[in-house]
């Protein structure tokens, strides 16, 4: 948890931090930015797991019978914010590659900053599922707010937001809207600009993964 937002962990690690500091600079280049991304986001997945439920196995070793632990309980889905979560699916599924994958497209209009939704697939049976919303930028909240919207009219009661850098705004309405919601992120910056970039930040996300600007 972290001081004003009791709902934000900030995933705060000198691997981290480093990997950060080259993908905010502006001169880091497309290959280096989408390989950054997956680093971060594999690094924030084994702490947005860390709670998962394990269960006793009894497994044999090539020297004898012993009980081993494996993840129980509920089937984890990823479910990225078409465009930018898509850069940080490789990195959490090198972990978890058992992990199913939904997708949720949403952009944000550039004059309304409103999220305008245009995509929604996920596997059936939410209500028996985990899911780790994923998007690098959690800024006014709007998207993630709308995403988690979506999530839950589908039944989903079990919710995490992963993203690599929040503004306090973002953060501040994810608590009001979805309280029930943890966000994890890299960083906590300062705020947005008038365009509802988060400051410092490290730009449009997605046009710097997919080379678009
Ligand atoms: O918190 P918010 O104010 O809603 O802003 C954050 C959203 O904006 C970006 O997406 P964008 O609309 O640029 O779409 P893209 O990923 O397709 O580029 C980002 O990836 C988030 O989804
Ligand atoms: O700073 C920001 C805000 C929203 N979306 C981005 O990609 N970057
Ligand atoms: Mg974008």
């Amino acid at each position: 948890m972290s001081g004003a937002h009791p709902n934000l962990t900030v995933v705060d690690h000198p691997l981290i931090r480093h990997k950060l500091s080259y993908l905010r600079a502006r001169t880091t280049p497309k290959k280096e930015f989408k390989e950054l991304v997956d680093e971060i986001a594999m690094l924030m997945a084994f702490e947005a797991t860390r709670d998962l439920p394990t269960e006793e196995v009894e497994i044999t070793t090539p020297i004898e019978t012993t009980t081993a632990h494996r993840i129980r309980g509920k089937k984890l889905v990823l479910v990225p914010i078409l465009r930018a979560g898509l850069g940080m699916v490789d990195g959490v599924l090198s972990l978890m590659p058992g992990a199913r994958v939904g997708h949720v497209g949403l952009y944000r209009d550039e004059d309304t900053l409103q999220p305008v939704e245009y995509y929604f697939k996920i596997p059936p049976g939410a209500a028996d599922r985990d899911f780790l919303l994923l998007d690098p930028m959690l800024a006014t909240g709007g998207s993630a707010s709308a995403a988690v919207d979506g999530l839950k009219r589908r039944g989903a009661t079990s919710i995490r937001f992963l993203c690599l850098v929040a503004a306090p705004e973002g953060v501040e309405r994810m608590r009001r809207d979805h309280p029930d919601v943890p966000v994890l992120a890299a960083a906590l910056d300062r705020g947005l600009d008038e365009n509802g970039y988060i400051m410092p930040g490290l730009g449009d996300a997605g046009d710097r993964l997919f080379g678009t600007r």
